[in-house]
């Protein structure tokens, strides 16, 4: 059959431009990373052909060794990455190369600053793959064919990375993708053999397939022989005590796409019952898309050394999906389809196996090395936190790795335990006292720690989104009940002194003629006005019951546009406070209906709820000042 070549010239995506020059610049001291890319896209594609061609035989053509060849032309200073594995037809071509489909990608270039160094940072959280090929080569040319399919749909990809590409369909008889980079002049030392051999040993021993570079005779001519230049070894397979940090860590870079080393990893080897080895990493840095629930997952699934496919949804909860690595199965049937994966006995015991060891790694590292630990929350501790709602049976244990803000130090850092607080409790405190709020300085400066801080009582602050979700499902800790400070009725039971609990009665005693009138004024607006107990500065507060939502993650929802039952607060007023006492001396009635409203507004407000009605917030304030 003749081939129409069908040549089209298109821009890139300006997403693509973006990052291309980003990249350039940022890269540009770490340039050789690029070989490890390509390689790690070679490796890939032959990965997805032979599990592909195991439903399929006919894909691998006659040819199933499977290799990656390195080759450069010193005259023609070009350098050729050639693997013999899936390849592309022109649609995927088009789709994947000159395109980034990973939605958020606009949010995260807007991110970048300008400044190379913190920009060079924000693209390890990106990956860059193929596109690396841009900071050496300023053309790059892509032929490939799809497995199984006619020699005449052979495509050619070419560009110089400003802007434009060219696609058009050719003759190409060898199926699999080759990437021929045309060397820029700073970067000619790659058309050296022994420092490729030096970047290929480096950064893909590990790779189980072969990376072959031609044999070269005296003269360095090539004398038509291959040579395999790295181990070609699953580094997992490997016993432990045979594998070095470095080459670990080169492992994680090439299964996670990341470019800097990971944090810890556990590497394991399970016989018995079930029989399979994990290697799983916990990344030093959030990726951008962390937050995106359409994700790509990071746990690579293998049976019997043979890649099968790419799903942490089975092989990891949610919570920690930010785990990387792979898990290769001795006992899985070799053509296992994602049905099976979604109800398999194996995948589950894989799969509460792994959890274990990530929170036992996890455990180990807050205890014998706090910092990482640290560095470690930072990064995931708000993804840890959805732990407790979604893993009942390893409850406890997340509960122990998690870490809060407290009025201990009053910092907003991160880095009290629920062991720690516990073991600050005196011996009259049975809960464990906590306040949510949509930020750190909300919560710490809110009027219902008043009482606390006044008693020496600890109480832990929680402003992260997912904080609300964690307590209603995280309820009690060592046998202590969570107990939030600004809901329900406050009983500090013991920890109140008889001196208190006499003055606390004096007060309300003399300022009792108060609540009937407060709860008329305000019927409308509040389920009951009640003493409060928490108050020591504050004249009033809102008090929710105990299941209700906060205030300000009702606002939140409502924003999203979800429908939130209303809610009507509890108003607690201190009995104490001067405001009240002159409040009860008010005849005028219309004046006291006012303050009524003003006290419950600023009450609202310091919640961090929305006023019904701002402008008659406004207009009394206004009132209320030109009498002062
Ligand atoms: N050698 C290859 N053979 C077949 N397909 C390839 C090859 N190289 C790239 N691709 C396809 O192009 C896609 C995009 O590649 P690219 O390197 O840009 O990103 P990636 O490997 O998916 O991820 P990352 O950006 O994290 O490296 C790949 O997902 C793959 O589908």
């Amino acid at each position: 059959m003749t081939v129409t070549s069908h040549k089209e010239t298109h821009s890139f995506q300006t997403e693509v431009s973006q990052l291309l020059h980003l990249m350039i610049h940022a890269l540009y001291s770490n340039k050789e990373i690029f070989l490890r890319e390509l390689i790690s896209n070679a490796a890939d594609a032959c990965d997805k052909l032979r599990f592909e061609a195991l439903s399929d035989d006919a894909l691998m053509e006659g040819q199933a060794e499977l290799a990656i060849d390195i080759q450069f032309d010193p005259e023609a200073k070009t350098l050729s990455i050639t693997d013999n594995g899936i390849g592309m037809n022109r649609e995927e071509v088009l789709a994947n190369i000159g395109t980034i489909a990973r939605s958020g990608t606009r949010e995260f270039l807007t991110k970048l600053t300008g400044d190379q160094k913190k920009d060079a940072h924000l693209i390890g959280q990106f990956g860059v793959g193929f596109y690396s090929g841009f900071i050496v080569a300023d053309k790059v040319t892509l032929t490939t064919r799809r497995a199984g399919m006619g020699a005449e749909h052979g495509v050619r990809w070419t560009s110089d990375g400003s802007g434009e590409f060219e696609i058009e369909t050719l003759e190409r008889s060898q199926r699999g993708t080759q990437v021929v980079l045309h060397l820029k002049k700073d970067a000619e030392e790659f058309l050296d053999e022994w420092r490729l051999r030096q970047i290929i040993t480096r950064y893909s021993d590990h790779i189980s397939l072969p990376i072959r570079m031609p044999k070269r005779d005296d003269k360095g001519e090539e004398m038509g022989e291959w040579e395999t230049v790295n181990r070609a070894s699953a580094l997992w397979t490997r016993s432990k005590s045979d594998i070095s940090d470095e080459e670990y860590h080169e492992f994680y870079k090439h299964v996670a796409h990341d470019f800097e080393n990971p944090l810890a990893w556990t590497h394991h080897r399970v016989e018995g019952r079930q029989e399979y080895t994990s290697l799983l990493y916990i990344p030093r840095r959030a990726p951008f898309d962390l937050w995106d629930r359409e994700r790509r997952q990071g746990i690579k699934l293998y049976v019997q050394r043979v890649f099968i496919m790419e799903e942490t949804e089975q092989l990891m909860p949610t919570y920690l999906r930010f785990v990387r690595g792979v898990i290769d199965s001795a006992d899985l049937p070799l053509n296992i389809s994602r049905e099976i994966l979604q109800s398999n006995r194996l995948i589950d015991g894989m799969r509460s196996g792994s959890v274990k060891k990530i929170l036992g790694l996890l455990a180990d590292m807050a205890k014998n090395q706090p910092e990482q630990y640290a560095e470690f929350w930072e990064a995931f501790g708000r993804v840890l936190k959805e732990g407790p709602a979604e893993d009942h049976a390893n409850q406890e244990q997340i509960a122990q790795l998690l870490r809060f803000a407290s009025t201990h130090s009053g910092e907003a850092k991160q880095d009290v335990s629920l062991e720690d607080y516990v073991a600050r409790m005196s011996k009259d405190q049975d809960c464990i006292y906590y306040i949510t709020a949509d930020s750190h300085a909300a919560a710490s400066n809110s009027p219902h720690l008043e009482v606390f801080r006044k008693r020496g009582i600890e109480v832990l602050l929680l402003s992260d989104r997912v904080d609300e979700w964690l307590v209603a499902h995280l309820t009690e800790f060592q046998g202590k009940k969570l107990k939030s400070v600004a809901k329900g009725d406050l009983d500090l039971g013991k920890l109140d002194s008889e001196d208190e609990k006499k003055a606390q009665q004096e007060a309300e005693e003399q300022a009792k003629d108060l609540l009937p009138r407060l709860k008329n004024a305000l019927e409308q607006q509040v389920e009951d006005v009640r003493f409060s107990h928490r108050l020591t500065d504050s004249p009033a507060c809102i008090v929710l019951s105990e299941h209700d939502m906060a205030l300000y993650m009702q606002q939140l929802l409502k924003q999203a546009g979800q429908d939130v039952p209303r809610t009507r607060p509890v108003l607690e007023v201190n009995p104490a406070h001067q405001l009240i006492q002159r409040m009860q001396a008010e005849s005028d009635e219309q004046r006291f209906q006012d303050w009524a409203s003003l006290l419950l507004d600023q009450a609202i407000l310091a919640e961090g709820g929305q006023l019904e009605d701002p402008a008659g917030f406004v207009r009394r304030m206004n009132t209320l000042m030109m009498a002062a």
